[in-house]
């Protein structure tokens, strides 16, 4: 595509690139403001969402005075004349006279009139049944209210639902919660040259992202159904207009590869112009991964959808969803602009000029420091598939070793790159 000869090719006037950082924060905002729209979704279905208002609870957390051992739930002094029992789900009458006791179960709600919780295992029965020993000093059971006051808010609006937010909204009483569901990504792969199976050959190279891109986006937490991974899409103007009408149909955004730059058969563009889409970013100072783009395409309805168009190079689309992909997501769940961590270089990484550098780093966790990797040319996949992430080399800087740098991590699930 764009690497071919094209003597005849219109001067491209380009306004400059945005800065990496600013790209990221502009590109947040305007998927912030493109919010996807609120929704119910029962506990059993809301893994993945995204909270649109803060959790509160619906009780104190306790609700009741919980006995945390088995034993026996005491008045007075001993020895205690046992008058029942009260096991975990049931709701005890008070324990009204002194020196009686109830058997109690773990969980099990306290008897109002208890004053100590005896353990089973430092309890002994008198030779008349009544039971006898010392109860600890601190308090065996659980205060109402002690982890969280009725109404207390637990977790702000923008938290993403995890299994931790599933357990802790279920134990203080939520059926459902008020979420933003996962966006629904769409993938349209542009390239002549790309073969979809079997070896590369002279001139013809595999398709390596729409075997992968998907289950990046999937690992961002977007939806990506197979029927919505769509190419090589033909090198016409016309198929790539066609195509991205047909992906904004049913998708929140769509990821394009290839055809970002202006080559002879490089239609990204002008199939953007065709469906009116104007640009959020387009082109950013970060090598590699330059001719990255993000256009917004608003239907009549004033529904918004994005288009990112990663560029053809393997690495340098991945660069792209780290850069732009990542931060739109998290706007468009309502999640907080992805914080990036601090690591220290082991080794030194060069800067690129005036451009951001993204350098792909291993991490020793052990020594807790980064390492570049080998075989990161933009059109290699080889040290991306050892990478955990990419080491920030600001303009006008060079990495030097033991120099603390920000790190954008790759979407990788745990153990995924534990050995
Ligand atoms: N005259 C210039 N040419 C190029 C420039 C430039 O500044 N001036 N920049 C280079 C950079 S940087 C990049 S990145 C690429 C981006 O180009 P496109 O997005 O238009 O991508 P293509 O031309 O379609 O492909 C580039 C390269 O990547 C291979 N490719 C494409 N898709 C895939 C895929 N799905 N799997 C594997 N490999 C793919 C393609 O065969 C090309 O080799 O432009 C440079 N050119
Ligand atoms: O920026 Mo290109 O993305 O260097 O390969």
């Amino acid at each position: 595509m764009s690497t071919e000869a094209a003597p005849a090719a219109e001067p491209v006037v380009a306004p400059p690139p945005a800065g990496w950082e600013e790209a990221r924060s502009r590109v947040y905002a305007v998927g912030l403001a493109a919010a996807l729209p609120a929704t119910n979704r029962s506990l059993a279905e809301a893994d993945g969402h995204t909270l649109v208002e803060p959790l509160t609870t619906r009780t104190d957390l306790p609700a009741f005075p919980t006995s945390s051992v088995d034993g026996w739930a005491v008045r007075g002094a001993g020895p205690w004349q046992v008058v029942g029992r009260v096991l975990a789900g049931g709701a005890p009458p008070p324990l009204a006279e002194e020196g009686s006791t109830v058997e109690i179960a773990t969980g099990a709600m306290v008897p109002a009139g208890a004053t100590a919780i005896l353990r089973i295992e430092e309890s002994e029965r008198t030779a008349d049944g009544r039971i006898t020993g010392t109860p600890r000093p601190a308090p065996e059971w659980r205060l109402p209210g002690e982890e969280a006051r009725a109404g207390e808010e637990l977790l702000p609006a923008g938290t993403p639902v995890d299994p931790a937010l599933l357990g802790l909204a279920a134990s203080c009483g939520h059926d459902s919660l008020r979420v933003r569901r996962p966006p629904r990504a769409a993938l349209l792969v542009f390239g002549d040259e790309l073969l979809t199976s079997g070896p590369p050959t002279a001139g013809r190279v595999r398709d390596a992202l729409g075997p992968a891109v998907p289950s990046w986006l999937r690992r961002y937490g977007c939806q990506v159904r197979p029927a919505d991974v769509v190419g090589p899409v033909a090198d016409t103007l016309p198929a790539h207009v066609a195509a991205l009408r047909q992906a904004l149909a049913g998708a929140d955004l769509i990821c394009t590869t290839g055809g970002t730059m202006h080559g002879p058969v490089d239609h990204l563009h002008p199939a953007l112009e065709a469906l009116g889409a104007d640009y959020v970013v387009n082109t950013v100072a970060v090598r590699p991964g330059f001719p990255m783009l993000l256009a917004r395409v608003t239907s009549d309805d004033g529904r918004v959808r994005f288009v990112a168009g990663l560029p053809g190079n393997p690495q340098s689309a991945i660069v792209s969803l780290v850069s732009l992909v990542a931060p739109l997501l998290a706007g468009l769940q309502g999640r907080q602009m992805p914080l990036l961590p601090q690591v220290t270089l082991a080794e030194s990484v060069p800067g690129r000029g005036d451009y951001t550098h993204l350098a792909l780093v291993r991490l020793d966790r052990v020594a807790g420091t980064a390492y570049p990797v080998r075989h990161v040319g933009s059109a290699m996949l080889r040290g991306l598939a050892r990478a955990d992430g990419f080491a920030v080399i600001r303009p006008g800087n060079s990495g030097e070793p033991g120099a603390r740098v920000p790190f954008v991590p790759l979407p990788l699930f745990p153990g995924e790159r534990a050995s």
